[in-house]
C-alpha cells in the first residue's frame, strides 16, 4: 500500500496521449520498496500503457568524484538489470538530470513520476522540470519511511524534539510495500550509456580522478546482501559493538541508503521482524536521526552553510574565536593526515582509503578541526570539504546535520570552554574511555 500522504502531484492533471509513463529515477535507484516505482506501475497498468525509465548522469555534480560515480555507476548498472526483470527498460543519458527527463518525456509521456531526494539541487531539478512539462508530474516520497512534512511542519530543534512525532507515526509506515506486475510492456527505449562495467566506464568520464573508489561495493544487489548480514549476524550485538571503531559493529549502510540503493523500509522492516536486542536502537537511529535530517533540509535552505547553525552556536562559538589556539593546521596537513594526532590521523586515514570514517571517530575528528582552525567558519568549511571529498555517503543530508551537530546544531549548550563557547567539547581522554584508541591508531596509521 501506498500513503496518500506519500504522493505529491507537482503539476496535477489528467494523463495524456502518450505512449508511455515515464520514471524518472534521481533518487531512488532500487527497484525493491520503491514507492515511485510501484506508484508508476500502477497507473501504467490502470492506462494501458508500459512504463519507461530514465536517469540523467551529470558529470559536473558539485563535489562528485572517481569515488562516488564508481559507486553510483554499480547502483544504475543492478538498476538496469533488476527494471529489466520486470519489464521496465531504463535510458542512462549524460547530461543534466531535468534536461534528460525533460528530453524523454517529450519522446511520448502520458504522466512523469519521479522520486524525493532532499538536497537543494534535487529539488530546483524537480522544480525546473515542472515549469517545463506539459504532461501531468508526481513525486513519490521513498527516501524517508515517514513523508518529512507529514511528521512535522517546521524546523526541528533535536532529535528528542523530532522523536515522538515519529514514534507516533512509525507502525502506520513500516508497512511492506507490494510489487505491481506490469501489464504492457515495450523495449522500444534508447537504451543509452552501457553500464556493465563501472570501474571501466569511470575512467572514461570526465570527472574528478583524484580520488579513488573506496573499498565498498555499491548497488541494491549487495545493499540487500549486507542487509542480510548485518541483521543475522550483528543486530544483537549492536548496542554494545557499535561505537567500538576497533569492530565496526554498525550496520555499515549508509552509503547504500545515501544513493538510494536500499530502503530504509527495507532495513527497518528486517530488524523489527529479527527483532532481539538492537533492534530498537538501529530503528532509532535510521529513522528518527534521518528524518532529522531531512527535516533540516527541507526547513532550513542554508543546511549546508555556517550561517545556517543556530544563533546561540554561532554566538557563543564567534565569541571564542579569538581564543589562542594551540595547534592550527592548513587544508592540506588535514587532507594528508599530518597533525600530532595519532587517534585523528587514523580516523582521517580511514576515510580516505576506504570511503568511510567510523561513526564515533566522525564526531571527535570534527571537534578537533574546530579547535586547529583559526575560527568557526574555516572550520565548518574545511569539515564539508573533506568529508564530502572522501566519504562514500558524503553529500547527504546526514552529512549536513552530523557536521553541523560538530558546532551545536540538534544538541544543547554545555559548560563554557575555551575555543568551543558552549559548544559541547570532546577529547582523546573520552576515546580512551571508551575503546581501546591505541590498538586503533596502530591499525590506520
Ligand atoms: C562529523 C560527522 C559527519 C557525518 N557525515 C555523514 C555523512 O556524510 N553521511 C552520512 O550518512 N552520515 C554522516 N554522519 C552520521 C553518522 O556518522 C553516519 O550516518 C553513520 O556513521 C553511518 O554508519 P552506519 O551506516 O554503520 O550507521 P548505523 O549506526 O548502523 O546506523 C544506521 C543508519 O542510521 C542513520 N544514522 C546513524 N547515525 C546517524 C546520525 N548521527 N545522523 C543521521 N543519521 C544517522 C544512517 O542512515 C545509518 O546508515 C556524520 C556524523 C558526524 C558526527
Amino acid at each position: 500500500m501506498i500513503h496518500d500522504s506519500r504522493i505529491q502531484p507537482l503539476r496535477p492533471g489528467t494523463p495524456g496521449q502518450g505512449r508511455f509513463v515515464l520514471l524518472w529515477v534521481q533518487a531512488s535507484v532500487r527497484t525493491r520498496d520503491n514507492h515511485a516505482l510501484e506508484y508508476a506501475l500502477r497507473r501504467a497498468n490502470e492506462l494501458g500503457l508500459p512504463v519507461v525509465a530514465v536517469f540523467g548522469l551529470t558529470p559536473d555534480y558539485p563535489e562528485a568524484n572517481a569515488r562516488h560515480f564508481q559507486y553510483l555507476l554499480e547502483g544504475l548498472r543492478d538498476l538496469r538489470a533488476n527494471l529489466v526483470a520486470r519489464g521496465i527498460p531504463l535510458s542512462i543519458r549524460l547530461g543534466k538530470p531535468p534536461e534528460m527527463a525533460l528530453e524523454a518525456a517529450r519522446e511520448g509521456a502520458a504522466l512523469v513520476v519521479t522520486d524525493v531526494g532532499y538536497l537543494n539541487i534535487q529539488r530546483a531539478w524537480r522544480d525546473w522540470l515542472k515549469a517545463q512539462l506539459e504532461v501531468p508530474f508526481v513525486q513519490v516520497e521513498s527516501e524517508a519511511v515517514i513523508p518529512i512534512y507529514t511528521v512535522s511542519g517546521k524546523l526541528e530543534y533535536a532529535a528528542r524534539t523530532i522523536r515522538p512525532k515519529v514514534q507516533r507515526l512509525w507502525h502506520d509506515y513500516l508497512v511492506p510495500l507490494e510489487e505491481h506486475e506490469l501489464v504492457a510492456q515495450t523495449d522500444d527505449w534508447e537504451a543509452g550509456l552501457e553500464v556493465g562495467d563501472p570501474a571501466a566506464l569511470v575512467k572514461t568520464l570526465p570527472v574528478d580522478q583524484s580520488v579513488v573508489p573506496g573499498t565498498e561495493t555499491g548497488g541494491e544487489d549487495a545493499a540487500l546482501e549486507r542487509v542480510e548480514e548485518f541483521i543475522s549476524i550483528d543486530l544483537a550485538r549492536y548496542d554494545g559493538r557499535r561505537n567500538d571503531p576497533n569492530v565496526e559493529g554498525s550496520s555499515r549502510l549508509s552509503a547504500y541508503l545515501h544513493y538510494g540503493h536500499l530502503s530504509p523500509l527495507t532495513a527497518a522492516l528486517v530488524a523489527r521482524e529479527h527483532g532481539g536486542p538492537g533492534a530498537d536502537t538501529f530503528i532509532e537511529e535510521l529513522i528518527v536521526r534521518r528524518e532529522l535530517s531531512f527535516n533540516l533540509c527541507t526547513f532550513n535552505p542554508q543546511y549546508d552553510q555556517y550561517d545556517g547553525l543556530p544563533g546561540w552556536a554561532r554566538k557563543t562559538l564567534e565569541e571564542h574565536a579569538g581564543d589562542r589556539r594551540e595547534y592550527l593546521y592548513t587544508r592540506e596537513q588535514f587532507d594528508g593526515a599530518q597533525t600530532h594526532d595519532p587517534y585523528w590521523n587514523a580516523a582521517q586515514n580511514q576515510m580516505v582509503r576506504t570511503g568511510r570514517m567510523h561513526n564515533y571517530m566522525r564526531m571527535y575528528w570534527g571537534k578537533k578541526i574546530l579547535e586547529w582552525t583559526p575560527d568557526p567558519r574555516t572550520a565548518y568549511a574545511e569539515m564539508v570539504w573533506l568529508n564530502n571529498r572522501y566519504e562514500q555517503d558524503g553529500r547527504d543530508p546526514n552529512s549536513y546535520a552530523g557536521l553541523g551537530w560538530v558546532l551545536g546544531l540538534h544538541d544543547r549548550p554545555w559548560t563554557r570552554r575555551p575555543i568551543f563557547g558552549m559548544v559541547r567539547y570532546m577529547n582523546a581522554g573520552g576515546l580512551k574511555r571508551k575503546f581501546d584508541a591505541d590498538a586503533y591508531a596502530a591499525q590506520w596509521l
